[in-house]
């Protein structure tokens, strides 16, 4: 039996769509077994299933590498809320892909992890951090494979995340971002996105405010979650520095570099907003890992 724990990540780091992600301290836990028949255990009723994105990308990591699919018992335990913006769908699929090269006796390094989960992720910011840990900057040149630039993250740095009552789906979230945009807006993110990546390894919060001021998704993202204007002011209040919205939201995520600010603000969302769950995370370093059991 095998068991592979995979952290949430914060996807866009707001300044970054597409581009940055950074793992945090959240994690899904998932054991894997070869069985007779597929059972599922561990989440909603409308996942246990052969269309479970963690079983589908298992059966597309092993055909892949030519090996006829098999069933399994698989066993879920999660921290990472489903469809909020904090990568649950990433962790299904890198556990996916770890446990078919794991059952198989495969080897697969982290780059060959990263290509298999971006293609079944379609983009990745999420699946990069999830198996790298730390934060990731990725592209993928032509007809090449992804390239990832993996950043330290400055220890001192807290992240009080907001985990709001209701969902909002990627699909959905991906489909109000503008396709076209002007120069000016490009030019406007390549720099930020530098000064984010800079901000974030150094643990300079004030060069992380002043680049997270994303135009290609935020401005259109904010209406899908109703409380992003009330929550964001409670946050800066609050003292902390900047906000974003992890990934595509729900999420909000705010940034300090004082705990003692992250505990008093973390206990004023929870007056203001019962209905929201909050965590005080941190950077993950490890990315994801597998155990024999
Ligand atoms: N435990 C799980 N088992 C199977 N599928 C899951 C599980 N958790 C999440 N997913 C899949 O991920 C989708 C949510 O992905 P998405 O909308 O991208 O949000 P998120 O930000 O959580 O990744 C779900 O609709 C489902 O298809
Ligand atoms: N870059 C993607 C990231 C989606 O992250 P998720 O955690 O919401 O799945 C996007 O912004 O659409």
């Amino acid at each position: 039996m095998i068991k592979i724990t995979v952290p949430a990540t914060s996807a866009n780091l707001g300044i970054g769509y597409d581009t940055l992600g950074m793992a945090v301290s959240l994690y899904s836990h998932f054991t894997f077994d070869r069985a007779d028949s597929l059972q599922i255990t561990g989440c909603p009723e409308e996942f246990q299933n052969e269309n479970n994105l963690v079983y589908v990308s298992f059966v597309d990591a092993l055909r892949e590498w030519g090996v006829d699919p098999f069933p399994v018992k698989l066993h879920i335990e999660t921290e990472v809320p489903v469809a909020r913006g904090l990568g649950s769908s990433s962790t299904c699929v890198v556990a996916g892909i770890m446990a078919a090269a794991a059952l198989t006796g495969h080897t697969v390094d982290r780059a060959e992890l990263v290509r298999i989960a971006t293609a079944v992720e379609g983009h990745p910011d999420n699946v990069a951090p999830a198996i790298l840990g730390g934060a990731v900057c990725s592209f993928t040149p032509e007809g090449d494979l992804p390239r990832c630039l993996r950043y330290e993250v400055s220890d001192r740095l807290r992240f009080i995340t907001i985990i709001p009552p209701y969902e909002v789906h990627t699909s959905e979230a991906r489909k109000v971002v503008p396709q076209e945009v002007p120069l000016s807006t490009a030019v406007w993110q390549m720099g930020r996105i530098a000064g984010m990546t800079r901000g974030l390894e150094t643990g300079d919060l004030d060069l992380v405010a002043a680049a997270n001021d994303d135009r290609l998704q935020e401005p259109y993202r904010r209406a899908l979650i109703p409380d992003y204007e009330d929550i964001r002011r409670v946050c800066l209040e609050g003292g902390a520095k900047t906000m974003w919205i992890s990934g595509s939201g729900s999420t909000l995520m705010a940034a300090t570099d004082d705990t003692i600010v992250a505990k008093f603000l973390q206990v004023r969302l929870r007056e203001n907003f019962p209905a929201c769950e909050t965590h005080i995370l941190t950077c993950d370093t490890e990315g994801a890992q597998i155990e024999y059991l």
